[in-house]
């Protein structure tokens, strides 16, 4: 029995809420096996009090097969590392609580549209708890929150501190506030990435439960700068039912699993057309989410119809989260918005 076949049967465990597994996660400190005693050491630096069981019982089931192991002994050991955190009410910007990401691999799958909806869904949620909510959009290339949420104009300046603006009973801060619509943003590479982090950093918030961030589309530096300077609770990817936005929405998620950023699952956007009678197209394929997700080791959190109204709603500045309620999209948003809470809130 070499110790090569239990590193090998560890590869399978997964980190919860990650598709990557606890061998190349780097937390398996030791592996040992001497007359039927195997002793693996795992080095966890969670705050989250499930992660340790959860990845003890993991280990147990996949070690169980190996007849040569008459005795297990998993030691889990605590560490303080931040930055291998997978999940913790967030300490990185004064006064916010919880911030999670929206992301997409590539632009056109409806993020911001998405990112906006939610956002309107935690603060309907959120606010009967007395609570706040917030969203930054970070799309410096074509900030279109500022449009969605119909406001504009320019956000107070306190000190070297922004005030966010204020909308639907949302706290919203944009580049779009910022930079003239008509004037082009060619920015250079390392001016992107500086101006993100001031951007991000430099905002007076006051007290949120939960930020919503708009991240920039695809997986370049800008991307990269942001999910580094901000510590996220997690993040939501939000993909189309193509199989090609499969792949790109992959990529996304890898590069935020490099960063040690929590998925939280995936979002699926535009899946289907409902007809009047209740009947649904599936005018962009289908299953792209589910793939997505099962790829990731994630769950589809839920899925989006092509709605004339979301788009309508985008164009008026008033989100069909909040226009329309009581409609399949609205009610979505909101059940998304329920499950993503009650991941975070652990
Ligand atoms: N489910 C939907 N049904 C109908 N229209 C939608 C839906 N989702 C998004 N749209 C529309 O698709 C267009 C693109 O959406 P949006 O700007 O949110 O995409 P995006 O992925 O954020 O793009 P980018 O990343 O390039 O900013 C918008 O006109 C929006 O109103």
């Amino acid at each position: 029995m070499s110790i090569e076949k239990i590193k090998q049967a560890l590869t399978t465990v997964k980190y919860p809420g990650f598709s990557r597994d606890i061998v190349s996660f780097g937390i398996v400190r030791s592996v040992n096996f001497e007359n039927g005693k195997a002793s693996v050491s795992i080095a966890i630096s969670s705050s989250d009090a499930s992660i340790p069981t959860a990845i003890r019982d993991s280990v147990e089931q996949a070690l169980k097969p190996i007849a040569e192991i008459k005795d297990l002994d998993v030691s889990i050991v605590l560490t303080g590392n931040k930055k291998a955190e997978a999940s913790t009410a967030n300490d990185g910007i004064p006064g916010v609580k919880y911030i999670v990401a929206v992301s997409s691999g590539k632009g056109g799958v409806g993020k911001s549209t998405f990112a906006v909806n939610l956002a309107c869904a935690f603060s309907q949620i959120l606010e009967k708890e007395g609570k706040k909510t917030g969203i930054m959009d970070c799309d410096i290339y074509g900030p279109s929150v500022p449009l969605m949420l119909g406001i504009s104009g320019r956000p107070y300046v306190e000190g070297d501190s922004l005030i966010p603006m204020e909308g639907h009973n949302l706290s919203v801060m944009s580049m779009g506030f910022l930079v003239d619509e008509d004037t082009p943003v060619v920015w250079r590479g390392p001016m992107v990435m500086k101006t993100i982090q001031q951007f991000s950093q430099n905002v007076k918030w006051g007290e949120l439960e939960l930020l919503v961030v708009d991240l920039p589309p695809g997986t370049g530096d800008a991307q990269l700068s942001l999910v580094q300077t901000i510590p996220l609770s997690g993040a939501v990817i939000v993909t189309t039912p193509q199989a090609v936005s499969t792949t790109v929405a992959k990529r996304g998620a890898r590069m935020l699993e490099k960063t040690n950023v929590r998925i939280l699952g995936v979002a699926e956007n535009m899946s289907y057309l409902e007809g009047p009678d209740g009947s649904r197209q599936n005018i962009f394929g289908e299953g792209g989410g589910q793939k997505t997700a099962d790829d990731l080791g994630t769950e589809l959190l839920g899925q989006i119809p092509l709605d004339q109204s979301i788009r309508e709603g985008g164009d008026a500045g008033k989100p069909i989260v909040l226009s329309d309620p009581d409609s399949t999209a609205a009610q979505s948003f909101h059940a998304i918005a329920q499950s993503l809470l009650s991941k975070i809130r652990i």
